[in-house]
């Protein structure tokens, strides 16, 4: 059994079904990610996970017992919200030790520990003020102290990161990393914020409207995404849409010109309409070699973007943007161009859905 089981997970508030099916089993020590847009229903599920909301139906467990019906408090785990939410009237010692003093634990052993984790988040010196008197990024960290103090089974981490500015963002998204490997600390952590889930997590969870889109490591998520949502979230800006020619073959027509993608196209039959995802940086202008594809087209946008020329080129109805370095001594293109574009017959990755266009 998973230390932490997530089985049919299902959430209704009145008519709005926010969490329609939820289903994860994650290892001891793992960082999940749970991505989606605003109003997704990531942050129901961490709450349902924290037990502050109970499923419509559905179970939770964690390190093998089935903890579904548990008050918040008898579920041992730690938690840290996007606002600062330490208590003001307190001292930065008094938040840490927060928790165990709830949980009744000698005055010495919570000194111990309070001094322990504040060497741990680097801030040794802080234990006698008041949140007010600390930056966004440090009453963050003692946020994350407070939630790791009482030694929870999981961690759950609620957008920590998106009130700061992006550069503490930076460093402390690599701070709660380390401290995680570290500690060994099975975390769940939501954000909108693709680049953070890309460089945290192991594993990643696409969600979409209620639903889990893709569960896989940064790597699958980013290279091999599944559905056009997936891998629009994730920032491929490129979609090709064509008539399959030869499924097993994976060749596909794109506006009148043929396309091979070697991704496999299982479940296609010959004539399907199918969309794939192409990242910008798989594209380059001018002929390709073995196994590249090449398409042509007239380049319709040219974006001076400083060290970066960017170009939009069409074909058809489709069309792909894909980034030049400037170099002074070339010529930039030019809008009105015809050029050849190429790109690798493993970069079309095909998506999974149908899309309908017109023939
Ligand atoms: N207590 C509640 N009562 C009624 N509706 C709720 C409640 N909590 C959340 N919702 C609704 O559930 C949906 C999902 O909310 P949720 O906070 O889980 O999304 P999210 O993906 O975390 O988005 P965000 O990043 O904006 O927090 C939203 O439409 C929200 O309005």
């Amino acid at each position: 059994m998973a230390f932490l089981e997530i089985s049919t997970l299902k959430k209704s508030f009145g008519a709005n079904q926010v969490v329609k099916h939820f289903d994860l089993k994650v290892e001891r020590g793992e960082f999940i990610t749970l991505l989606g847009p605003s109003g997704c229903g990531k942050t129901t599920v961490l709450r349902m996970v924290a037990g502050f909301e109970m499923p419509t139906s559905g179970s939770i467990s964690m390190d093998g017992k089935d903890v579904t019906a548990l008050a918040p408090n008898q579920r041992n785990v730690g938690m840290v919200f996007q606002a600062y939410a330490l208590f003001p009237n307190m001292t930065i010692a008094e938040n840490i030790g927060f928790g165990l003093k709830i949980a009744k634990r000698p005055a010495s052993e919570i000194a111990a520990r309070v001094k322990q984790m504040l060497d741990m988040i680097k801030l040794p010196q802080i234990a006698d003020r008041y949140p007010f008197q600390l930056s966004g990024g440090q009453q963050q960290r003692v946020a994350l102290a407070r939630a790791i103090a009482v030694q929870p089974k999981i961690l759950l981490l609620d957008e920590p990161l998106s009130a700061l500015d992006a550069k503490i963002r930076v460093s402390l998204r690599d701070e709660i990393r380390v401290l995680q490997q570290q500690l060994g600390i099975t975390t769940l952590f939501v954000t909108h914020d693709q680049e953070e889930a890309l460089s945290m997590s192991d594993r990643i969870v696409v969600m979409s409207e209620g639903r889990m889109e893709q569960v896989g490591t940064p790597f699958e998520i980013y290279n091999f995404p599944k559905t056009r949502f997936v891998s629009s979230f994730v920032g491929t800006l490129n979609f090709l849409t064509g008539k399959v020619v030869d499924a097993a073959a994976g060749r596909i027509l794109v506006d009148g010109q043929e396309v091979i993608t070697n991704r496999g196209l299982e479940g296609a039959s010959n004539g399907d309409t199918r969309s794939l995802a192409l990242r910008p940086e798989a594209v380059t202008l001018g002929q390709g070699g073995e196994n590249r594809n090449t398409l042509h087209g007239k380049i319709e946008l040219v974006s001076f973007l400083g060290s970066i020329v960017r170009i939009r080129v069409r074909f058809d109805k489709n069309l792909v943007t894909l980034d030049t370095f400037n170099t002074s001594s070339a010529k930039p293109p030019q809008m009105g161009e015809e050029v050849t574009v190429s790109f690798g017959h493993d970069d079309l990755q095909p998506l999974e859905e149908a899309v309908k266009v017109a023939a």
